[in-house]
C-alpha cells in the first residue's frame, strides 16, 4: 500500500489530505509518512531474518530528529559521517552502540566524541586514518573497534557523482593494499579489528554489482583468516535504489537473498551482515509540497514558477534527477499543458522538473514525490532562502518535526566589521 495516494480527488499522506497540511504549515514543506518509513525499515530487517545482522540507516539521506526517532524506536542502528550526525542520532534517542562511522575525512574531535559515547565501529577509509584513530583512542585510554572500507573496483552503473566503488573514487582502500593495512591495524594497540566494509554507490538498480563486490570482499575475508585476522562482521554499505520514474530496483528481500546466498556456507554464516540503507528507506516516504506563485507563458515555453527551489531540493539541478510532480487536487477545468516547473532562485539550473504535463492555475499546490531522501539534508540557504519546515504524518495525526527557519536566523552568527 502506498501511503501517499489519491482519494476523493485529493492527494493524501496516510489519512491526512496534504492540502490541509500545507494550509496549516505553509509551503515549501517536506511531509514524511511514518508508516512508510517503518514498512521500509522492516523490509530490510525481515530480509535478513535468520542471519546475524544489523540495519544501520544512513543518516545523510534524512537526518530529521523525528525521522531518526521513528527508526531508533524500531531498534535501528545508524551510519553516520560526521559528529553532527552523531549528535542528531543521540538527540533522537538512538543507541550509540549501534552506530557505525563512515567517511574519508574524520577529524580528531569527531573521533574523540564517537569514542566517548562508545560507537560500534569506525569504518576506516585510509592508512593515515588508522594511525590517527589509534593515537586518539590511546590518548583517551580506550580501544576503537574498526573495519576497513575497501574499494572493490566494481562499476555500480549509477550516476558518476554517486558511484563510489571504482579505483578512481576517493573512497576506501584498494583490495591490493587491504591485507597490509589490516596487518598494520592488528598491530596497533588501541585498535580492535572487527570487520570489513564496502559501499559501491547509490541508486543501484541491479544486484549484480553488489554480488560482484561481495565476492571480492569474501575473498579478502578468507585471505585475512589465513593471515590470522578473524572478522566478526561484513558491512555491505547502502546503495539500493528506488523507483523515481520507471526504474525497477530489486526489493530488499531480493537484494538480501543475493548476498545471503554467498554467505550461508559454514565458513561465513556467523559473519554478521551490516547494511547501511538510506534512500531505500526514506526516499518514497517523503514529498516536498510547493505552491504555484506564477504561470508564465513565453513563445517557447510555459513556466510554472513555484515557491520551492534548488536550495530546497537540489537533486534535479545537481544530477538531472527526475522526480514525479503531482497536483494535490487534480483539476479538470483547465487543459493539460507542458510546463517547466522552476523555482525563484537566480540560476537557470533552478528547476524541479522539465516538460511536465499539468493543468495549473496560480495558487495550486504540487507535491514533488520521492523527496524524503537527499531532499532536506542537501538543502541550503542560497539566495537567503529560509529552510522549509518538515512534518511527520502518523495515521490521522501530523507532527511538525521542524519549524520553518526564520529569516533573521540566517544571519544570526554574523557581525558587522568595525567602521
Ligand atoms: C558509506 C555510505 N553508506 C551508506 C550510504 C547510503 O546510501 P543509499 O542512500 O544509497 O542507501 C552512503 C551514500 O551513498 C554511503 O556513502
Ligand atoms: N545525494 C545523492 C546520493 C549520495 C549518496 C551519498 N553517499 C542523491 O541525492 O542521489
Amino acid at each position: 500500500m502506498d501511503h501517499f495516494h489519491y482519494q476523493d480527488g485529493e492527494l493524501f499522506a496516510e489519512e491526512v489530505p496534504l492540502a490541509a497540511i500545507a494550509a496549516e504549515h505553509g509551503t515549501p514543506l517536506y511531509v514524511y509518512s511514518r508508516a512508510t518509513l517503518e514498512r521500509h525499515w522492516h523490509a530490510f530487517d525481515r530480509a535478513l531474518e535468520g542471519h546475524p545482522h544489523r540495519i544501520c540507516y544512513a543518516v545523510k539521506a534524512n537526518g530529521n530528529l523525528g525521522v531518526l526517532s521513528v527508526l531508533a524506536r524500531l531498534g535501528s542502528g545508524f551510519d553516520i559521517v560526521s559528529v553532527g550526525e552523531l549528535e542528531r542520532v543521540l538527540a533522537a534517542g538512538g543507541d550509540p552502540a549501534k552506530v557505525v562511522f563512515s567517511g574519508v575525512g574524520k577529524r580528531e574531535e569527531e573521533m574523540r566524541r564517537a569514542l566517548e559515547v562508545g560507537i560500534h565501529c569506525f569504518n576506516v577509509e585510509s592508512e593515515a586514518e588508522l594511525e590517527r584513530l589509534d593515537r586518539v583512542a590511546g590518548e583517551i585510554g580506550t580501544r576503537a573497534r574498526i573495519s576497513l572500507r575497501v574499494n572493490p573496483d566494481v562499476d555500480a552503473r549509477t550516476h558518476p557523482y554517486i558511484s563510489t566503488g571504482l579505483k578512481e573514487n576517493k573512497f576506501g582502500i584498494s583490495m591490493e593494499r587491504a591485507p597490509e593495512a589490516y596487518a598494520r591495524a592488528a598491530d596497533l594497540a588501541h585498535l580492535e579489528v572487527v570487520g570489513v566494509d564496502c559501499h559501491i554507490g547509490s541508486q543501484l538498480t541491479d544486484v549484480t554489482p553488489f554480488v560482484d563486490a561481495l565476492e571480492r570482499v569474501i575473498g579478502l575475508v578468507d585471505r585475512l583468516k589465513s593471515d590470522g585476522i578473524r572478522l566478526r562482521h561484513l558491512d555491505m554499505g547502502g546503495g539500493l535504489g528506488v523507483r523515481y520514474r520507471d526504474e525497477t530496483p530489486p526489493e530488499p528481500i531480493v537484494h538480501a537473498a543475493a548476498l545471503r546466498n554467498l554467505l550461508e556456507d559454514r565458513a561465513h554464516r556467523d559473519l554478521e551482515i551490516i547494511l547501511e540503507p538510506g534512500r531505500a528507506i526514506v526516499a518514497n516516504a517523503g514529498v516536498l509540497l510547493t505552491r504555484v506563485e506564477y504561470l508564465k507563458h513565453t513563445d517557447h515555453k510555459n513556466f510554472a514558477i513555484v515557491d520551492a527551489a534548488m536550495n530546497d531540493l537540489l537533486r534535479p539541478s545537481l544530477y538531472g534527477a527526475w522526480q514525479a510532480i503531482l497536483p494535490l487536487r487534480p483539476r479538470t477545468d483547465l487543459p493539460l499543458t507542458l510546463y517547466d516547473v522552476v523555482g525563484p532562485v537566480c540560476e537557470t539550473g533552478d528547476f524541479l522538473g522539465k516538460e511536465r504535463e499539468l493543468a495549473l492555475a496560480e495558487g495550486d499546490l504540487l507535491a514533488v514525490r520521492s523527496a524524503g531522501a537527499y531532499g532536506f539534508t542537501m538543502s541550503s540557504n542560497y539566495n537567503a532562502r529560509p529552510r522549509a519546515a518538515e512534518v511527520l504524518v502518523d495515521g490521522t495525526a501530523t507532527h511538525l518535526v521542524r519549524r520553518r527557519e526564520r529569516v533573521a536566523e540566517l544571519f544570526a552568527g554574523e557581525s558587522l566589521p568595525p567602521a
